[in-house]
Order: structure tokens, then sequence, then C-alpha cells
């Protein structure tokens, strides 16, 4: 719901909220700049009698003198032959010139207040506030939940680059943001008399007492009155002798006699008076130039947070599949709810929703982290793809909790499919975790858990039969995946190890392929795809739909795209990479996995890697231009047959992109595995980990699980666990 509200009116409003806060924060430093020309006299040194005095000596036919929040005094008079505005000297009470507000300054904040359009722009304006007000409370309620709970607000931004940027600039400005946003919505609906006005409280009307007139200096309620205090006075009119002094101050209204000095009739501010000029001063920021700077720097952010608040809403909207006849999840009696990190089960569900509509069922689909309870819904089915080792793909990872903290369980009856590999050691775990998680709920399950072994369109139609039967009406699940949309790439390179001794391994190196000429293409050239050493390539052998992802060991700024290959045996994907000739060409797609990358920073990393696993971690030594500590722990079968990368780990050795070197052989004699070199080089490592560094490790699941094992016992005697590592995001592995 919080993402609705965020990006509806987001969007809607999001060019007008993003005018009202550049044009605010450019106003923002006027109370700076006006304070700095102002030369305000300390409290106690001169009083309002004082300056009238003066200003009157100076200045003739005084009309009214007006203290600006900045301490700026600005005098009107009416002079037959010179009627103008001038600025004085506080202390002297003599012109300093001339009073001209900046036209620009004027044309902004007329553009601020209503938008250069009267009060149809005034209402604008105030609607654009109400928006700032929704998506600065929503967007801190979604990055919340984000990054697990409020207390947890500071912690670690994980995701693309414009989903950090808008998080880490959203968090920095949501205190201003707020205040400026829901002071600004009280102005405009105290202008629009929605509220009540909060004008300063009037003195009744008074007449003077009619005798000799004192000097202005003299008068003794003005006297009482210190400068800092005033906001204006407005002298009697001089043909009229039953006119008096009305003064304003920041407590309220006073006439005072020009005969006696003394105060005739006085209105002190209500409470709500009061409070709607503190809400005026911390909107405008006027008297308060400090508060005005730092409201101004929240504001602009905002331009770039509606930019980077675009991309992610335009990334999602394509990465999501259109659902057709989605109907409302509150009226729908059958929700599908989605997990899944590549699309592909979006996919699935798209034509189990189709098939269930055909049959008769008003249906709804959505992730599973919009879960919540659907009051008329017979049954839920939940698709779920797992990911990393055994966990939640993006569109799942908030469902566990949002479903905890439902009061009862989504819908009645529930089904769930797993979308998984049976290669992985969790296979389809988090469907399993799902299934758990709802019957602990309460609901009931009419069909046992079922798995799907890398997008089977025959297992899914089998299932689909399973389904009909359950619900009495025949369903036909005739899946037919959608291609991924890729680009071409073109082998230019690779290298080739273990052939011989029959562990065939390639080091592929691509450029961009060749595609139809595009615009685009001719304007700026064929460029690869972006992404970093880390990130995943998913390929689409020939005559196949089902993506098979290699970790990529390149950056795109390298210039090329840079995998490393085992050839399996019988497998599809492997088999025809390493049969590729130079020069031949392949459909591929990158994916981020930007929870792998080394953390920012000079601190030392550890890297681990065996056979292929090897691959990432090259590419990040590739890219260590600033020479960060990186030390290597490498494992292979051979030096002679698979040490991959050998010439390139000794030539950045030698330019110090690597600090450090270790490598483990099982084949030789005496031969060891990764983890056992790492067990032998303990004090090191230990050493290492004291003083900051991270952990990377990259490789099959068994030497992951034994390079944990040996950190275990590393760790111990600093006090720390894997586990601790792993929650400050400082052991991370990518595994096979
Ligand atoms: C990086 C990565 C990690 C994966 N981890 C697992 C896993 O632990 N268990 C599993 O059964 N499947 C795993 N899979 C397979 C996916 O769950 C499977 O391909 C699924 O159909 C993808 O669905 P999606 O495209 O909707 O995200 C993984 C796939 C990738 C690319």
């Amino acid at each position: 719901m919080f993402r609705t509200i965020h990006s509806i009116p987001g969007l809607i409003a999001a060019l007008l909220v993003a005018l009202i806060a550049a044009t605010g924060a450019v106003l923002s430093v006027n109370p700076a700049l006006e304070r700095m020309q102002a030369a305000v006299p300390a409290r106690g040194e001169v009083s309002v009698a004082d300056l009238a005095g003066k200003v009157q000596a100076n200045i003739p036919g005084v009309e009214n003198i007006k203290r600006k929040p900045s301490g700026e005094i600005v005098v009107t008079y009416f002079d037959p032959d010179r009627p103008g505005v001038v600025t004085v000297d506080p202390r002297s009470g003599a012109s300093t010139g001339a009073y001209e507000p900046s036209a620009f300054t004027l044309w902004i904040t007329n553009l601020h207040r209503k938008l250069l359009l009267g009060d149809t722009g005034r209402a604008f304006a105030g609607a654009g506030a109400a928006a700032m007000l929704i998506l600065s409370l929503s967007g801190a309620v979604m990055l919340a939940q984000r990054l697990g709970g409020w207390k947890k607000l500071l912690g670690r931004i994980h995701g693309t680059p414009s989903q950090r940027l808008h998080g880490e600039l959203g968090r920095a400005a949501v205190a201003g943001l707020v205040l400026s946003a829901a002071t600004g919505l009280f102005l405009s609906l105290s202008t629009f008399e929605i509220l009540p006005d909060g004008s300063p409280a009037e003195a009744p009307f008074a007449s003077a007492s009619g005798g000799q007139t004192l000097p202005v200096g003299d008068l003794a309620a003005l006297k009482a009155v210190d400068l800092n205090d005033l906001r204006q006075l407005t002298f009697p009119y001089p043909d009229d002798p039953s006119d008096v002094f009305t003064l304003t101050t920041d407590s309220g209204e006073m006439t005072v006699d020009p005969a006696t000095g003394t105060v005739q009739t006085a209105a002190t501010n209500t409470p709500f008076q009061t409070a709607y000029q503190w809400i005026y001063a911390l909107h405008t920021g006027e008297g308060l130039w400090w508060l005005a700077l730092v409201l101004g720097a929240s504001a602009s952010i905002v331009p770039i947070m509606t930019g980077t608040g675009l991309v992610i809403w335009v990334a999602r909207r394509r990465a999501r599949p259109r659902i057709a006849h989605n109907v409302g999840a509150q009226s729908a009696d059958t929700v599908i709810l989605v997990g899944s990190e590549g699309n592909s089960t979006w996919g699935f569900a798209g034509t189990l929703h189709a098939a269930l509509t055909k049959a008769g069922h008003r249906v709804h689909t959505g992730a599973m982290n919009d879960v919540t309870v659907y009051r008329h819904a017979d049954r839920l089915i939940v698709l779920t793809a797992t990911y990393g080792d055994g966990e939640a793909p993006s569109s799942a990872r908030r469902f566990l909790d949002r479903l905890a903290n439902l009061k009862s369980a989504p819908a009645r009856t529930y089904y769930v499919l797993g979308f998984g590999d049976r290669q992985f050691a969790h296979y389809c775990r988090f469907a399993d975790m799902a299934d758990r998680a709802l019957a602990a709920k309460g609901a009931e399950r009419l069909l046992d858990t079922a798995r799907i072994d890398r997008q089977s369109a025959q297992a899914f139609a089998k299932w689909g039969v399973d389904l009909g039967h359950v619900l009495g009406t025949p369903l036909d699940l005739h899946h037919v995946p959608t291609r991924p949309r890729t680009c071409r790439l073109r082998l230019i390179e690779r290298r080739d190890y273990g052939i011989d001794v029959d562990a065939h391994t390639a080091v592929l190196r691509f450029g961009v392929g060749e595609v139809r000429p595009s615009l685009h293409r001719r304007l700026f050239g064929a460029r690869l795809p972006r992404f970093e050493a880390g990130d995943l390539v998913g390929i689409l052998p020939p005559g196949n739909n089902v993506a098979r992802f290699y970790s990529l060991a390149s950056a795109s700024r390298d210039g090329i795209l840079e995998i490393c290959v085992r050839k399996h045996p019988g497998g599809l994907c492997s088999t025809f990479l390493t049969g590729l000739e130079v020069g031949e060409e392949i459909d591929a797609f990158v994916r981020g996995n930007p929870g792998f990358r080394p953390q920012p920073g000079m601190a030392p990393v550890i890297m681990v890697g065996a056979g292929t696993g090897i691959g990432p971690l090259a590419g990040f030594i590739r890219r260590n231009e600033t020479h960060r500590p990186i030390h290597l722990w490498f494992g292979a079968r051979n030096p002679a047959s698979d040490f991959l990368y050998e010439p390139d780990l000794k030539n950045w050795l030698t330019d110090r992109r690597l600090t450090g070197l270790h490598t483990a052989f099982s084949r030789l004699p005496a031969g060891s595995h990764v983890q056992d070199r790492l067990a032998a080089d303990a004090e090191t490592v230990r050493g290492l980990i004291a003083t900051g560094a991270q952990v990377m490790v990259c490789g099959g699941r068994d030497m992951a699980a034994g390079v944990a094992e040996v950190f275990s016992g590393v760790l111990g005697p600093l006090g720390l666990t894997v586990e601790a590592l792993r929650k400050e995001g400082r052991y991370v592995e990518d595994v096979y």
C-alpha cells in the first residue's frame, strides 16, 4: 500500500513538487543574506522610541517603520516632494538608501506561492505541499520496512545505484522535507480559510486624548519596547489630532496616545495566532536563517530524488510483466502472489491467471511483498522462486515479516508452487518456508507444495491438472516462456585450461555483437550493457528460452564481458559456450548482483575462490587501481592444467593491485584444498580480520561450506562469528 501511495501521487506530482522545492531552495538563502546585511543592535541597546525619534528627525513625513525578521528596518514616508520607501540604520535612524526588493526574488516567491497563476496556482502549490508530505512520510515508512524497522533506519541501503541514491538522499532530507511540507500545507489551508486565519491580533479602535503631542522619542509606551521586539510602528496621521500610534510586536498590537505616551488599547495574540507566526517562521526561515538553509538544502535534493524516483518507477514497470484482467486485491476470489527475481515466475503466474480467469474466477495477481488479508478471497496461490542460499527473491523479501504481522491468514485456503533448480543445495527452500508460514498462520493447505525444476513447462502443466482437480475445474496450463530481452555478444578471445585432463574450463571474453543499426547505436556507437564484476550474465543456449547464469569476471568499464565456464558432462549451456569459436555470437542479458561487491573504503579484502569461482574475484582485482590490500586464496587441481588467470595474477602482484596470493592444488602430491590452505594461514587471516577485512567467497557450495567452517575457527579467538560478519556485510558469498 505504501508503495502505491508513494508512487501514484509521486508520478502525478513529481514535476510540481520538484518546482516548488527548487524555488523554495532558492528562496531559502534570502534570510541568511538579509541577516548578513542587517546591522542588528543587541537587546537593550535601542528602544522603539529611540529609533522612531531619530528616524523622524532624519526623514520628514514618516508614516510607518517596519522591522523585518532579519533585523532590516524599512521606513515608508510621505513627504509631498519625496514619497517613498527607504532602509535605515537602526542605531542612527539615517537612511541607508532606497528599499528595492529584488525583482528576481519577487518572481521566484510568486512562482513558489502561486506558480505565477493567482488563486488557481495557490491551490496547486498547496496540493504540491500535500503531495510532498505524503511522499516524505510514505517514503520514510517504505525505507524503514525495507531496512527491517525504524531502529535500523540508518542501516546500509542495498539495491541498484538509483535505489541507493534515492534512499540515502531521502533519509538525509526527510526531516526537513516533512517540516517544509507540513508548514507549507498549513499556510495554504489557512490562505483558503480551511484553517482559521492566523493574522496578528488587532487592538480596538482608540482616539488620542487631544493634548499637546510629545516628541515620539519621549513616549513612555514606546520606550518600554525593545527594537528587537518591533514588527511595525504606524505614525498618527499628521492632520488628524485624534489619531494614535499603532505598535505591533511579536505578542500583539497596542495603540499609544501621542500626547501622554500611554497605552490606549491593546490586544494580545491568541495561542493560535502565536502558533501561526511560528509556523510561518518555520516555513520561510524568516528570523531563523540557519533553519532556512537546512530546509533549503533538503528542498534542493528533491529534484534529484524526483529523477531517481522516476528511474526506479520506470525500471519496476519494465521489470514486472503486465497481467491482463487483473482484478482488485479486495474483490478477487482467487489471489496469486509471486516471488520472483528474474521475472520468469511472473510469466507462469500470467498463464495461471489467464486460465483461472477463463474458468470464471475473479483473479488478482501481485507481489508476495504486498501480502495482506484478502477479505473476499477463497484461496491464495503462491508461486515463488528461491535465490541466494535458499532465500527469498526480491519480490518476496518482505513476505515472511508481513505475513507474521497480519491479524489473520491472508485467505482460508492456500497452494504453494516452488520454482527452483535442483542443482542448488536448497532446492525450492523458500517455497517450503512460505508454505510453513502460511500453515502457521492458520490457512488450510489443499494441495501438497509442488516444485518446478528449471522452469519446466511440462511440470507446470501437470501441477495445473492437480490444481484443476482440487478446484473442480479442468485447468489447461500451456505455458510458453517469454524470451528475456537480450543483446548480442561476440566471442573475441578465449583461454582454455584442462582439456588434456578431461576438465575443460574456459575463460571467455565477449565484445558487442552484430545488431540491427539503431539510431542510438549510430549516435553513440555500439556499447556493452552496464555491469560490474560479480554481476550475473544470463545466457540463452540456442533453441532454449531458459537462461543459465554465470558470474561476471569483468566490469563494463573494462570494455569486455568476461566469464569462466567449466564444461559439465551433458550440460547444455556449458557445452555450447566451451564449444564457441572466436567470432561466434551469443544472446545474453545482464542481471545485477549488488550483494556481492567489495565494501567501499580501503579496509583489506580476503578473497577465497576455487575453480571458476576465481572469475568475479579476478574482475575485482583488475579494477583495484587504488591498491587497496587484497589477499587471494585460490584453489585448483593442478598448476599445469587449471591455474586460471596465472599470468594476470602475477602482473597484479607486481603492480600492487593484488597484495598476497596463496594457492592450493588438490592433485599435486601432498595436495590440499583452498580451505586447508586457509586453515594453515589462520594467523595471517585473523590479523587481517582484526584490521577490519571483508571476506568474499566464490565457488562451489561444498568449498564454501568448508571455508565457512575454517573461518569459524579463525574468528573464535577474536570473539567474532561468521554470522556476525555476514550481518555487517563483511562475509559475502557467491556460490553455485
Ligand atoms: C543466483 C541464483 C541463485 C539461485 N539459488 C537457488 C536456490 O538456492 N535454490 C533453488 O531451488 N533455485 C535457485 N535458483 C534458481 C531459480 O530459483 C530459478 O531459476 C527460478 O525459476 C527463477 O525464477 P525468476 O526468474 O522468477 O526469478 C537460483 C538462480 C540464480 C540465478
